[in-house]
């Protein structure tokens, strides 16, 4: 599991540490890993760090100071170094005299640092860290602008990226490597700054951290909370999933949530709606049911909304009025956001919403009565936006996108890491839909029947689309469910 912390904690954790090691002996550790890391680089790109044309970008805070310590350790293994001063009268003093000591270069010149900028190896970014507030000021735009030939390491965090939320005011630093240092920060996970970091790799400085603010599950977790039959098991342990979507407008929504659902670890999954012969002919093991989620017979968790149109409203009650976990999705979280939270405040089982962001703005208005808000300021803002929604509706919720989030009511947020791009196909979401439910079914908790069916989701839209990549459907997403299941599984 990667763990993120926000900023204020981090400084807290340093504080307590450094109270009690010699002056400066984080920011060694921070510019003795980054610089590994650097030479690890080199040598991949050009075969050896000795003659090796680096450039370190050094901001007027700690962020320039272990890039400039990072730099005068690759100049004694023979790299030629050049420093460019964004801030020369606030610079860090002994990371600058480092590397003067090791002989590197020192600019200040905007044009001279701009003109090193695009003919580097490598280009250590160390403009702002997790001290940054708003976007990148005007000296440190133009570098974020300029064209580059060689690979960004981003010291920390993309500068101009906000550690605590992913969004990016302004302008900042296209990274290809990140390294950070003691705790992954929230905004290093989660798009739009997730986009700017490339990959990220976590260098230990000796915190002793509290629970952390944001998770990101990773192969293993989620192996051990793969619901997987035993010896004691029948379809009935193993849970049924109710699906009540599908409409004679939208009959492919019930086919696809079936899809997902039967892939989803379930024992059976039971089909209420208009849709049956649909479902029922591309699926024969679907038990199907006539009348709405309450006639239905036992379930252990409903999916309800895909492709809902006229009846949703009707189904939603239904489900709702239900002891059992329900997932709601698409028409359903439009009735949802008609109705407010109230609707759910009877509820005694878990609720599951998954909205993207044009949903979420429309449940956010059902929720104070407010016009609904910019789907892209949602989008922009998503770990602020899931929080948001999971307090209001007391429900965990499921923001799509790019970058998935998933909020606990009780405050615990999860991102997804293997979303892809080519999941924004249209029944993609249906798809989700059903393997969350059936996840449900199988006994998870809200959070990891949603966090889990957000990586097998994206895994299989990353296979379905293959490398390079190539447009892929719904139907190929849930299909590819078995095979990323059994990888992860594998380890
Ligand atoms: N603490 C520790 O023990 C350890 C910390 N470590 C390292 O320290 C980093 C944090 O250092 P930090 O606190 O000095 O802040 P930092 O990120 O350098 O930025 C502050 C400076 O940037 C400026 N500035 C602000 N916004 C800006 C903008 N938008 N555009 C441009 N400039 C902007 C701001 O200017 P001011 O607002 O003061 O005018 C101020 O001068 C952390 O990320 C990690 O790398 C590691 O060594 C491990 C041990
Ligand atoms: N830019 C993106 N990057 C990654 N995943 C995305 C992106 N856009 C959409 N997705 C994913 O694609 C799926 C689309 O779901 P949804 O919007 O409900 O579509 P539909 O209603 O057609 O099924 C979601 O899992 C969402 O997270
Ligand atoms: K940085």
């Amino acid at each position: 599991m990667r763990h993120a912390h926000r900023v204020e904690i981090v400084r807290a954790s340093e504080a307590e540490l450094m109270a009690r090691l010699p002056e400066g002996t984080l920011m060694q550790r921070a510019a003795a890993g980054l610089a590994a890391t650097c030479a690890r680089l080199l040598t991949g790109r050009r075969g050896r760090v000795y003659g090796s044309r680096v450039v370190v970008l050094a901001g007027s805070g700690d962020n320039g100071g272990d890039a400039l310590y990072a730099g005068a350790a690759l100049a004694r293994r023979g790299a030629r170094v050049t420093a460019v001063l964004l801030a020369p009268e606030r610079v860090h003093a002994g990371g600058l005299a480092a590397v003067r000591s090791a002989r590197g270069r020192v600019v200040v010149e905007r044009e001279t640092g701009l003109a090193e900028f695009s003919r580097a190896d490598l280009v250590l970014d160390g403009i702002v860290g997790i001290g940054g507030r708003g976007g990148l000021r005007a000296g440190a735009r133009s570098y974020a602008e300029a064209a580059r030939r060689g690979v960004v390491v981003a010291v920390d965090l993309p500068s101009g990226v906000d550690a605590d939320t992913g969004e990016v005011p302004g302008a900042a630093l296209r990274a290809d490597v990140t390294v950070c240092f003691g705790t992954y920060k929230p905004g290093l996970l989660v798009d739009p700054g997730a986009s700017y970091a490339g990959a990220v790799q976590l260098v230990g400085i000796g915190l002793e951290l509290p629970p952390p603010d944001v998770t990101a599950l990773q192969h293993a977790d989620v192996a051990a909370l793969l619901p997987v039959p035993d010896v004691e098991s029948d379809k009935y342990r193993r849970g049924v999933v109710g699906v009540a979507a599908g409409s004679a407008t939208y009959p492919g929504a019930a086919v696809l949530a079936v899809a997902g659902a039967l892939r989803g670890g379930a024992g059976a999954v039971r089909y209420v709606g208009t849709a049956a012969e649909e479902v029922v002919r591309r699926f024969p093991e679907t038990l199907v049911t006539e009348g709405g989620p309450h006639g239905a017979g036992r379930v252990q968790a409903w999916v309800v909304g895909p492709g809902g149109g006229e009846g949703a409203r009707q189904t939603l009650a239904e489900a709702l009025a239900s002891d059992v976990p329900v997932l709601v999705d698409a028409d359903g979280l439009t009735e949802l956001g008609r109705l407010g939270p109230g609707a759910l405040a009877g509820r005694t089982a878990p609720t599951l919403l998954t909205p993207h962001t044009g949903e979420a703005a429309r449940l956010l208005a059902g929720a104070d009565g407010t016009a609904p808000p910019a789907a892209a300021d949602l989008a922009a803002a998503r770990l602020a936006t899931a929080r948001r929604l999971a307090a209001a509706y007391r429900a965990t919720v499921l923001l799509k996108g790019s970058t998935t989030v998933i909020a606990d009511p009780g405050g615990a947020v999860r991102v997804n890491p293997t979303g892809t791009s080519w999941l924004a196909t249209a029944g993609s979401g249906d798809v989700l839909a059903g393997l969350a439910g059936s996840l449900l079914a199988a006994g998870l908790p809200a959070l990891d029947a949603a966090s889990v069916a957000a990586y097998l989701h994206g895994l299989a839209g990353r296979h379905a689309a293959g490398e390079p990549g190539a447009p892929v459907t719904a139907s190929w997403v849930a299909e590819a469910l078995p095979v990323v299941w059994r990888g992860v599984r594998e380890g």
